[in-house]
């Protein structure tokens, strides 16, 4: 991590934190002032998105219903399999709890970040202690894209940026059974994230992939 003198401050992203288990002691070791910010999203499309960014680097790989289960007759769940391990945030969100208070951890909503960008970031900046400088008018949401894309008010009429084609890909079909299977299997753990947090993320909401 770079020093960090008075009136800065030191960001750093890296997504396999928060389901890492020495994670939590190393930092708090490190700097035990840190905030955290996480963003989490319906675990079930989470899971999905996982398998086909994976699929798109490993085409040969079995199909996510073949994956998704110990024992599909049984509709026993693999839980060890990483794409659905890692969505268990109440069991991940345990280990930082030992380290640090809730009050140093921000949850930022993957829906909402999506639907209201501004809104969303406008809570990261108050968490952070930072002026609310990213606002509504940095967000462009692009149809083509279906997401928000990035625009600098300050660059006059440059382009918005757009994340890249690994973002945002389209997912496979998967049987709707095997849906309703994993939203019955992440419903307690999600319960149990939402009392742990304060927040209700409400992705028991519809049927579906959202
Ligand atoms: N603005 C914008 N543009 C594009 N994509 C967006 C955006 N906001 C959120 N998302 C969602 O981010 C998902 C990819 O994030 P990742 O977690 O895979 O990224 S990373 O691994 O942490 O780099 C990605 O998941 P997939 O849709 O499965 O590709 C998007 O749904």
């Amino acid at each position: 991590m770079p020093r960090t003198v008075e009136g800065q401050l030191t960001m750093e992203k890296t997504p396999s934190y928060f389901v890492t288990s020495e994670a939590p002691q190393r930092i708090h070791a490190m700097a035990k002032d840190t905030k955290l910010v996480v963003v989490v999203r319906d675990p079930v499309t989470r899971a999905i998105s996982d398998y086909t960014q994976t699929l798109s680097k490993k085409p040969e790989i079995p199909t996510f219903e073949v994956l998704a289960f110990k024992n599909r007759t049984l509709g026993l769940i693999d839980a060890s399999w990483s794409a659905i391990r890692i969505g268990i945030y109440a069991l991940h969100l345990e280990s930082w709890l030992q380290y640090f208070p809730l009050s140093q951890i921000h949850f930022v909503s993957g829906e909402q970040l999506i639907s209201d960008p501004a809104g969303e970031m406008a809570k990261v900046q108050d968490f952070l202690g930072l002026r609310r400088v990213i606002t509504q008018a940095y967000f462009h949401f692009n149809s083509t894209k279906g997401f928000p894309c990035l625009r600098r008010p300050e660059d006059g009429a440059s382009a918005p940026r757009c994340l890249g084609k690994s973002k945002g890909r389209t997912h496979p079909k998967i049987d709707p059974e095997v849906i309703r299977r994993l939203r019955k299997f992440y419903k307690p753990f999600n319960v149990m994230f939402y009392q742990m947090t304060g927040q209700d993320f409400q992705w028991e909401q519809e049927d579906g992939e959202k």
